[in-house]
C-alpha cells in the first residue's frame, strides 16, 4: 500500500528520446513513510478544524448527541435531541425566516458542502481543466467556503496560482452541471479568490404584479421589480442614460411602463416631465393622457421633440455653468426623461436621411451632455444588431431582455457580460416563464445582477391614466 502514495510513481517513469540508444531515469528520493503519514494526520486535524471553524452549527447537531450517548447513555441522548428538536419545530412554525437565517441554510450549506461540491470538486476541476494532474498529484483550486440562501449557493474558490478570472468564466457551463445547477456566475471577491454563484431554483420564473405607485415624490431610482434574491430592485435613472434591449416579445414594455409607474408622484407635483417618442404607435401611445404634449409617433414630431430636449438642455447648461456641476430638480427645472420605444425605428429603419441625421445627433447630444443639467435618456431597442454598436457607448447603463443569439449579449451589455453569466440568450421565449427578465450591467459594476420587471398590465395603465393623467398634462 505504502508504494502506492504519491510520488511513488516516478520509479517507473523511464523516457527515451527516439532512435537513440540513450536512456534518462530520473533519480528518484525516497519520502520516508513516516513522513508521509505525518503530514496526511496533519491535514485531517487541519480539516476537522476548519470544519469546526466554518460549520460550528453543523458540528454541534452531529457531535452533542453522540458525546451525551457516550457519557449519560442513549435515554439521555434522546431527550438531549427530541427537547431542542421540538424547540427548533416551534421555531419554524413561529418564524421560518429567521430559522432559516440562523439555523437553515448553515445547515444546508454544510450538507451541500459535503455531498455537492467536495465530492465532485475533483473530478470537476479535472475534466472542466480548471486542475491539474501532474505525475500523480492532483494541484486543484481550493474550495474555502459554501454560503445558502433561498434561491442559491455561493461557492468562495481560491484559484491556483497563475489562473485568471476568463479561465473560470470561461467554464461556466462546466460548473454548472458539473455541480447539478442549470447556470454558474463568476465573481471576483479579492485578489485570486472568487464566488461562484449556483441558483437551486428560479425565484423570477412568476410574472409579477405591478409595483404600487409610490407615496411620494422622488426621482430617486425607481423600483420596477425584484432581483433574484428577492430583494426590490430599483433603476436608477436621474444621472444616467439606460439602453433595454430584447427581442421581440421579450418585455421592454414592462421595464418602460414600470419607469413610467414610478415617477407619477414626480410627475404630479412637477418635479419629472417623461417626453415620450413612440415610433411604433403600439406601447406607449397607451398611456399617451399622462405626456400631455410632450409625445410623438411621427418621425418628423419626434426628431422636433429631440430637438426640443437639447434647447432644453443647452439653456440650463448656459444657466448652471459656473454655478452647479450637478442637477437638483425642481419646478422651474424638473428632472427630463425622454423615453424613446424602439430607437431603431427613427435611426436606422429611418428612410429619410436628412431626418435619421438629425435625430442620431440630438440623441447623441442629449446623451453625452444632458445628465449633468438633469436630462436623461431611456431608449428600448428589439434588434440589437442594428445601431447598437453606434449608440451603446451613448448609455452608462444597459439592459439585456431576451435576446436571439448569445454573441448578441455582450453587443448589448459590453465585452465579457455573457462570461459572467449574462445568459440573455437563455431566458425563456414563453412570456409567463420569461418576459421581463432581464440582465442589467451598471457602469459602476461590471457584474451583470437578473433582474424581473414587474408586469404593468393594460388595466394597470388605464387606472395611471385615470388618475394622473389630466394632472400631469397640467404640469
Ligand atoms: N414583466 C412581465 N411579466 C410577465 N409577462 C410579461 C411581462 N412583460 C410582458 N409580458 C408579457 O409578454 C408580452 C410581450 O410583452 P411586450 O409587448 O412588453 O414585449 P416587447 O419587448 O415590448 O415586444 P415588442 O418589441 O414586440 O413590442 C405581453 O403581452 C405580456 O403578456
Amino acid at each position: 500500500m505504502l508504494k502506492r502514495l504519491p510520488g511513488g510513481e516516478v520509479r517507473n517513469l523511464v523516457s527515451t528520446t527516439p532512435d537513440t540508444a540513450v536512456v534518462f531515469k530520473p533519480a528518484v528520493v525516497q519520502t520516508p513513510a513516516i513522513l508521509t503519514i505525518l503530514v496526511f494526520l496533519g491535514r485531517l486535524v487541519a480539516g476537522l478544524v476548519r470544519t469546526l471553524l466554518v460549520h460550528p452549527v453543523a458540528v454541534a447537531v452531529l457531535a452533542v448527541p453522540g458525546v451525551i450517548w457516550v457519557r449519560y447513555g442513549w435515554p439521555t441522548a434522546v431527550a438531549a435531541v427530541t427537547i431542542p428538536g421540538s424547540l427548533l419545530f416551534g421555531w419554524v412554525l413561529a418564524d421560518r425566516a429567521s430559522f432559516a437565517r440562523w439555523i437553515g441554510w448553515r445547515l444546508l450549506a454544510f450538507w451541500r458542502r459535503f455531498w455537492i461540491y467536495r465530492r465532485h470538486w475533483q473530478p470537476v476541476m479535472i475534466v472542466s481543466g480548471l486542475g491539474r494532474h501532474l505525475q500523480g498529484r492532483d494541484y486543484l483550486p481550493r474550495l474555502l467556503r459554501v454560503e445558502c440562501d433561498g434561491w442559491a449557493d455561493r461557492v468562495t474558490v481560491r484559484m491556483l496560482s497563475g489562473q485568471a478570472v476568463k479561465d473560470w468564466a470561461d467554464r461556466t457551463e462546466h460548473l454548472a452541471h458539473g455541480f447539478g445547477s442549470t447556470s454558474c456566475r463568476v465573481a471576483v471577491a479579492k485578489a485570486g479568490r472568487l464566488v461562484l454563484t449556483f441558483p437551486r431554483r428560479d425565484p423570477l420564473a412568476e410574472p409579477l404584479p405591478a409595483v404600487p405607485v409610490p407615496e411620494s415624490s422622488t426621482v430617486g431610482p425607481v423600483e420596477v421589480g425584484q432581483c433574484e434574491d428577492g430583494t426590490p430592485y430599483r433603476l436608477k435613472v436621474h444621472g444616467t442614460h439606460v439602453l433595454i434591449a430584447g427581442a421581440t416579445g421579450a418585455g421592454k414594455g414592462s421595464w418602460l411602463w414600470s419607469t413610467i409607474r414610478g415617477l407619477l408622484p414626480a410627475m404630479r407635483v412637477g418635479l419629472v416631465q417623461v417626453w415620450a417618442l413612440d415610433p411604433k404607435r403600439m406601447e406607449l401611445s397607451f398611456g399617451r393622457a399622462l405626456f400631455g404634449a410632450r409625445y410623438a409617433a411621427d418621425p418628423k414630431e419626434c426628431a422636433d421633440l429631440l430637438d426640443e430636449a437639447v434647447c432644453v438642455m443647452q439653456e440650463r447648461a448656459d444657466r448652471f455653468a459656473g454655478l452647479q456641476r450637478s442637477h437638483t430638480p425642481t419646478v422651474d427645472d424638473p428632472f427630463v426623461l425622454v423615453l424613446v420605444d424602439e430607437v431603431a425605428f427613427l435611426t436606422a429603419y429611418q428612410s429619410d436621411k436628412g431626418l435619421r441625421q438629425r435625430i442620431t445627433a440630438a440623441l447623441a447630444t442629449l446623451t453625452t451632455q444632458g445628465r449633468a443639467v438633469g436630462i436623461g435618456v431611456m431608449a428600448a431597442l428589439q434588434d440589437p444588431r442594428k445601431e447598437v454598436v453606434n449608440i451603446r457607448n451613448l448609455f452608462p447603463d444597459k439592459i439585456a431582455l431576451r435576446l436571439d443569439e448569445s454573441e448578441q449579449v455582450d453587443m448589448v451589455l459590453g465585452d465579457g457580460a455573457r462570461d459572467r453569466g449574462a445568459l440573455a440568450d437563455h431566458i425563456s421565449p414563453v412570456p409567463a416563464l420569461g418576459a421581463g427578465i432581464g440582465y442589467v450591467r451598471l457602469e459602476t459594476s461590471p457584474e451583470p445582477v437578473r433582474v424581473r420587471a414587474a408586469y404593468v398590465s393594460d388595466a394597470d395603465i388605464r387606472a395611471m391614466v385615470a388618475e394622473y393623467g389630466s394632472r400631469s398634462e397640467a404640469a
